[in-house]
């Protein structure tokens, strides 16, 4: 795996940090990311893509960036499986801030992807301990999340894992913090009471069991968050800490967002951005090489 090459050059290990001027040029990186990764995959019906998805306004951009891809025929969902993140608890599903309706307004409604290949957590299933179980064995019945796009919250929560939560979660029902709610609340008419108490998320540890994680971090509000998550210890108070223990992780963000980094951090991280990329196209081509020999050999045994 291309990280081990950089693991011994800074505290964070395999995280590697994109920085990109504006939440513009950080969508369609990762769209751009996330493209490559899809089309090297080849997914089939019977092996699709498994991605999971965020909402939120950071993740727009991306989505915005996908929907073009897949406009201009780069891209296809039709062997893409997804399962997003979280859901408001006892919110109607047809809410304009339902998490449902966010995804398909911004992403699903204008791309080729089948609904039956759309899992969002049933906010208001009889159930919700059951409906969570569920969640995570259906990701195990596709052998998992090969990449989870995620977005984080100012207080550092990835998904909706409040600071305080098990970095070793698995997806349950969250009370929400008093800051989310407040952050949230331009969502609702700036409505405090409006905003959901709970929610459905999937756990720190759902995320980092995936084999990929690709976290989008853009604004100053979200400044601190980062630099806690990535220049100090893993620490459940600021939940996207635990990327730091995860084999695969990126985070991209934009200027705005290395505000409290140091100096050495932001040089570090893009100083490195060239080399990381010459070993991630070297892995490309090494793991096309590979499938090509494989086909071969199938080709001369017929
Ligand atoms: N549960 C979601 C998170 O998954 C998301 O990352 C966060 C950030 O939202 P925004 O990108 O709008 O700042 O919002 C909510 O709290």
């Amino acid at each position: 795996m291309g990280g081990i090459a950089f693991r011994f050059c800074f505290p964070s290990s395999n995280m590697r940090l994109i920085i990109r001027e504006d939440p513009t040029e950080v969508g369609s990186y990762i769209a751009n990311y996330i493209c490559r990764r899809i089309n090297d995959f080849k997914p089939t019906p019977e092996k699709p893509f498994v991605l999971g998805l965020p909402t939120g306004s950071s993740p727009i951009p991306t989505y915005k960036h996908l929907i073009q891809l897949v406009k201009d025929g780069k891209l296809s969902f039709k062997n893409v499986v997804t399962f997003n993140m979280d859901e408001y608890v006892n919110l109607p599903r047809d809410h304009s801030e339902s998490y449902h309706t966010f995804m398909f307004r911004e992403f699903f409604s204008h791309i080729d992807i089948s609904p039956s290949n759309v899992n969002i957590l049933d906010g208001n299933a009889i159930d919700l301990i059951a409906e969570c179980k569920a969640y995570e064995a259906k990701i195990k019945s596709y052998g998992g999340i090969e990449l989870f796009l995620g977005g984080i919250g100012e207080d550092g929560h990835i998904a909706f894992n409040e600071p305080g939560s098990s970095l070793v979660s698995r997806t349950r029902i969250k009370t929400l913090a008093y800051d989310t709610i407040l952050a949230n609340a331009r969502f609702f008419n700036n409505d405090i009471s409006a905003v959901p108490r709970m929610a459905l998320t999937v756990g720190v540890g759902t995320v980092l069991d995936s084999r990929e994680v690709v976290v989008v971090v853009s604004g100053q509000r979200k400044a601190l968050a980062l630099s806690k998550a990535i220049e100090e210890g893993v620490n459940h108070l600021w939940t996207l800490s635990a990327l730091q223990q995860h084999p695969w992780a990126l985070i991209v963000c934009d200027e705005d967002a290395t505000a409290e980094l140091h100096v050495k951090t932001v040089k570090y991280f893009k100083s490195i951005e060239r080399v990381q990329e010459e070993v991630e196209e070297s892995q490309r081509k090494l793991k096309a090489a590979n499938a090509q020999d494989v086909s071969t050999q199938v080709g001369s045994m017929e």
